[in-house]
């Protein structure tokens, strides 16, 4: 199987080039991040080409986090602001070769929320279109995100129907699946074709994928069997030095896993 590092957690303590360099390092085969966009696109770019390594997808930025934003995209009255981040995103994901953007919807509830959302994924598909790149969704769990406007996969799908865009896809985040669904493999299967791109963390805590209430042997096995060989992107927070937390990686290269 192939993983990638989510630099948005791992090694979030250094610049994000010498973050890709510790990732390649430790041998992850590519990297995705959260928000890069401090960084200059140039200085990510040659980090990307020296190690090899593709950055397979950034987010829209969120908005005023200091105010509480999570996203814009489906807030009624801030699509100036939420077609402002996808534009963005693109150009950012464009620069530096990344195949996927998370646009982010933000706090929201309603019909006129779920039209909003459509509205403007539909901007972003036809925007990102003529480049290649792929628009993801991504349901997050009521704990962290209480009030997000995204947060079931069956949701995701409506969206993902009403927009009717080949380059719409979800995002299947496990932890956040595991918290409001459950039934992981069952909707991993089902999901597939949707899918853009899955990432992992143990729960509840997530942390490293070596404990807690998923056993992702048994996962990683099932997405193997199902044919899926894209990168697994590991998203989860190391809580200290991220390279004392890869116990897990080094057993499956170990073992040939
Ligand atoms: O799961 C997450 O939190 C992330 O994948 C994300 O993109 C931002 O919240
Ligand atoms: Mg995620």
């Amino acid at each position: 199987m192939k993983f990638s590092a989510n630099l948005g957690f791992l090694w979030n303590d250094r610049p994000l080039p010498d973050a890709i360099r510790a990732a390649e390092a430790a041998g992850f085969d590519a990297v995705e991040c959260h928000w890069p966009y401090d960084i200059p696109a140039d200085a990510v770019k040659a980090a990307l080409s020296e190690t090899g390594l593709p950055m397979l997808g950034l987010n829209t930025r969120r908005g005023d986090v200091s105010a509480g934003d999570n996203g814009l995209s489906a807030i009624p009255g801030r699509e100036a602001g939420a077609r402002a981040a996808i534009d963005e995103a693109i150009n950012y994901a464009v620069a530096i070769g990344a195949a996927n953007i998370h646009v982010m919807a933000g706090f929201a509830a309603g019909d006129e929320a779920f039209q909003t959302f459509i509205a403007n994924l539909k901007y972003a598909c036809d925007q990102a279109a003529p480049h290649g790149t792929t628009i993801l969704i991504e349901p997050l769990n009521k704990y962290d995100a209480p009030g997000y406007f995204l947060t079931t996969t069956d949701q995701a799908l409506a969206i993902i129907k009403a927009v009717g865009a080949p380059n719409l896809k979800l995002m299947f985040d496990c932890y956040h699946v595991q918290l409001m669904e459950g039934d992981l493999t069952h909707k991993i299967a089902a999901l597939l074709p949707s899918i853009g791109h899955i990432q992992f963390a143990s729960v509840p805590d997530r942390g490293a994928p070596d404990h807690g209430e998923i056993n992702f042997d048994h996962v990683f096995e099932v997405i193997r069997q199902l044919d899926y060989d894209a990168p697994l992107g590991a998203e989860y927070k190391p809580g200290g030095n991220t390279d004392d937390t890869l116990g897990w990686l080094k057993h499956r290269s170990a073992a040939g896993l």
